[in-house]
């Protein structure tokens, strides 16, 4: 199938919406004919059309046409995009109604929901997502209920917000309970996404000790429940567990260098305690494990008062305020776009491979680069207010992402130009519809 007939696709799901057409209920039909379509799409590429996928990574703004849709049709995971806009950039509001002369919102009922897949016995699964309302929570649970599975979710609300979730609240499939990872929790599950602890440095340095006791008792009991039950367990662990690294770019095999008493200890050191939880309970208990090494994710649904480089930098362009950069700003990161994450997510827990791997895009910018990309982006001229370095902050970051490559046939599909835009589009509407500003 060439690039232009899946645009195609993708197309009609669009002109719906566009159109004015866009209830959940008429994207029904191309719907299931879509992912069909999509998954047949992706499953008939050939071996030189994957080898040209896995190529040496180089910084590209092209949109390449796998961008339409998202997912991997190995794992059944495949969604069109505009499937997933329609919940995270929709024309306007499902669910409720702003007024800003009064400022006050209107919740509409009753309500309908977008098409899942109906999945064989069997095939559907009963999937616990742990801070399953956070940013990347909200966005893997979007994707788990799309293609057909049953998903609880479990978040203390610390920084998760029940909005990411309300376009899911009341479906059969679906179930939202209010509960803290530091205490016991029993259910019947068939797969553990466990993604629950505060990941922007402001917040996991508001309180160190209940961020280490997230990563540690939380992770503990989660596992315990794994082994209860028999499931899948998946950590969410991070490219902080390599520290201010002395290796680069860092592949999964490198130990890391972290300052164990440091500000940024509490969520360093309680990851990298999870991971030896996790492979302790592989090794003693024989839990079915799988690890993720995410690196810098950005897009919908950050919290604005995130904290992170990404939210501050778009809000702070949009508000026409100066861009604040912490030390030289010749520090590195490497950002990847929510979606693709998610694909890594989705094949890590379903492929057969226990070893952690490295999540993330080796598109490598400088702080300084990065605030130039946003500053076009939003078409701002606004000025760079530099303020001092944080104690710690690694001074360069970049995933070695041929594991992932290689056992996951994962690598990033966004361009990071690409996933800032619809980030951007994504605070400017919160705040013309009055949430942020
Ligand atoms: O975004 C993430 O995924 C990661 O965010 C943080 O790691 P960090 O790389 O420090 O993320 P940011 O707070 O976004 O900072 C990135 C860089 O930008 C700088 N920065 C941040 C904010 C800002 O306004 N200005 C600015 O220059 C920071 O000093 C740092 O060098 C967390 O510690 C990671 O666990 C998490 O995975």
């Amino acid at each position: 199938m060439s690039d232009h007939s899946s645009s195609k696709i993708i197309y009609e799901v669009h002109a719906n919406n566009e159109s004015g057409n866009n209830s959940p209920s008429n994207d029904r039909n191309e719907f299931s004919k879509t992912v069909t379509e999509l998954e047949n799409c992706r499953g008939n590429k050939t071996e030189s059309d994957n080898a040209e996928e896995t190529s040496s990574f180089e910084r590209s703004d092209k949109w390449v046409w796998d961008t339409m849709a998202v997912g991997h049709a190995c794992v059944k995971s495949v969604v069109p995009l505009e499937l997933l806009r329609h919940i995270y950039l929709p024309q306007q509001s499902h669910d409720r109604i702003f007024d800003p002369t009064t400022r006050t919102i209107s919740y509409l009922q009753p309500r309908s929901y977008l098409p899942v897949k109906s999945l064989i016995q069997g095939e559907k699964k009963r999937i616990l997502v742990t801070g399953g309302a956070g940013f990347v929570g909200s966005h893997l649970v979007d994707r788990l209920m799309l293609i057909g599975h049953e998903v609880i979710v479990l978040d203390n609300f610390f920084t998760g917000r029940k909005n990411n979730l309300s376009h899911w609240m009341g479906h059969p499939n679906f179930e939202l309970i209010r509960h803290d990872v530091v205490d016991p929790f029993l259910i019947e599950v068939d797969q553990i996404y466990h993604l629950a602890c505060p990941a922007s440095p402001p917040h996991y340095q508001y309180n160190p000790i209940k961020t280490v006791k997230t990563s540690v008792m939380g992770t503990i009991n989660m596992l315990g429940l794994a082994k209860r039950v028999k499931a899948r367990f998946l950590l969410t662990s991070t490219s902080e567990v390599y520290g201010d690294p002395e290796e680069h770019p860092q592949a999964e095999t490198y130990w890391g260098h972290v300052n164990p008493i440091g500000p940024r200890a509490c969520y360093d050191e309680g990851k990298r305690v999870a991971e030896t939880l996790t492979y302790a309970y592989m090794h003693q208990d024989s839990v079915d494990v799988r690890v993720a090494r995410i690196f810098n994710t950005f897009g919908p649904r950050m919290n604005e008062n995130d904290g992170r480089v990404v939210s501050n930098f778009i809000m702070q362009a949009l508000k026409g305020e100066e861009l604040t950069i912490y030390g030289d700003g010749l520090q590195t990161r490497s950002f990847q776009y929510v979606h693709d994450l998610v694909d890594g997510l989705i094949l890590l827990m379903n492929k057969d491979y226990m070893e952690p791997v490295n999540l993330g895009n080796p598109d490598e910018y400088t702080i300084r680069e990065f605030a130039e990309l946003i500053r076009n982006e939003v078409n701002s001229s606004c000025k760079i207010k530099t303020l001092p370095a944080p104690t710690d902050d690694p001074k360069k970051r970049r995933p070695d992402i041929s594991r992932a490559e290689q056992i996951l046939g994962w690598k990033p599909r966004w361009p990071v130009k690409q996933g800032i835009g619809e980030t951007v589009k994504y605070f400017q509407r919160q705040m013309e519809a009055g949430l942020i500003g």
